[in-house]
């Protein structure tokens, strides 16, 4: 049998079956999600993360590439109690190291004592628990990787949608899941998708009714060119945000982000409205969070379990972000009004902007 071997950071290993191989070293999470472990696997916001699965059983209902939000595997291992065989080979084939047969209530448990932590991971038919140390000992801490942007991002703009009637859309890619443009165009917008590290001067080249920064890996901290265009763009141009976005909006506006202890990944998030007193179930993926939204924003929205923001208003400004993923790939679908607010909120600025014509 092929061995598997997971050191964590502290130096313990644990042993495990190895279900595809390869040595791999990131930062070790979890998500309780029990269902979408396509979307999870493809989510560029796992990119430098290895990710364990809370739920003991992955893969029963196959591996459907329309359902994927990347065209790539993001995660750099996987464990899991038990992997089926078309995951196992589908992250084989992808080059991702998997483990199964390992006691995941131990690492779960292990994660949300210590938070997340450094792992090193080593799979094959000849590797020793050296060799998993070893990866552990080269692992980087999240906030190190400084340019995360660049492996996630578009490298060139790219546009769809161009014969849609409705807004145009400048879509900050630092790591955008699929569904985020698929939910704008199902909206008849116009999406141009730009690089993570767009200038001021591609963005006014889109002329947009709206500025969206999207999701991505890393620390929020680390996108200093997204961050600057919130600052450049947002007295004259609406900002929207998903995840990383609601974070980089908020590092721009005055605003503080601090990293969670083992921050939540999972689809039965519950989130409080506060002005409605309505609960939603959200789909997440996050380490980091708002610290303090700062003079220019407010939190509308908190999650039910820790009061963490979920939901970011503009005071002055028309900014609007979330923490969670309307989009729900994976589901539940109680928050795709997101992307009507959004572009209500573009429509709205564009039909005030207009110049009128001359009589
Ligand atoms: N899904 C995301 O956009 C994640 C944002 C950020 N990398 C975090 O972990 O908090």
């Amino acid at each position: 049998m092929t061995e598997a071997y997971v050191a964590l950071e502290g130096g313990h290993v644990i042993e495990g079956r190895g279900r595809a191989p390869g040595t791999a070293r990131g930062e070790l999470v979890f998500t309780t999600a029990y269902t979408g472990y396509e979307e999870s696997l493809t989510d560029p916001s796992y990119e430098e993360q290895v990710l364990t699965f809370s739920y003991p059983l992955i893969g029963n209902y196959g591996v459907r590439e329309e359902r994927f939000e990347d065209d790539r595997v993001h995660p750099r291992a996987v464990l899991a109690k038990e992997l089926t065989a078309d995951v196992a080979e589908w992250l084989e084939s992808e080059g991702v190291p998997a483990v199964d047969h390992l006691d995941t209530r131990e690492v779960v448990t292990d994660i949300r004592d210590e938070g997340a932590m450094k792992c090193g991971i080593a799979v094959g038919e000849d590797v020793t628990e050296e060799d998993a140390l070893e990866q552990l000992e080269q692992c980087k801490a999240m906030s190190e990787h400084t340019d995360i942007g660049a492996q996630v991002s578009v490298d060139e703009v790219e546009v769809y949608g161009e014969d849609n009637n409705g807004e145009t859309v400048a879509l900050v890619d630092c790591g955008a899941k699929d569904s985020i443009v698929d939910s704008l165009l199902a909206r008849d917008a116009e999406v141009h998708v730009l690089p993570y590290d767009a200038s001021v001067a591609d963005v006014e080249a889109v002329d947009p009714d709206v500025l969206f920064i999207s999701n991505g890996p890393g620390d929020p901290a680390n996108y200093e060119q997204a961050i600057s265009l919130v600052e450049e763009f947002v007295e004259d141009t609406p900002v929207a945000g998903i995840c990383l976005g609601q974070q980089i909006v908020a590092e721009a506006l005055g605003g503080t982000t601090e990293k969670m202890t083992f921050g939540h990944r999972g689809v039965n998030q519950p989130v409080l409205d506060l002005e409605s007193g309505q609960v939603v179930m959200t789909t997440q993926n996050h380490g980091y969070t708002v610290a303090d939204p700062g003079e220019h924003l407010e939190v509308t929205q908190i999650n039910v379990n820790d009061d963490t923001p979920e939901g970011i208003d503009g005071i002055e400004y028309d900014v609007i972000t979330r923490q969670y993923h309307p989009e729900a790939n994976p589901g539940p679908e109680d928050t795709l009004d997101f992307f009507d607010s959004v572009l209500e909120m573009a429509d709205e600025r564009a039909t005030t902007q207009a110049v009128p014509a001359d009589d």
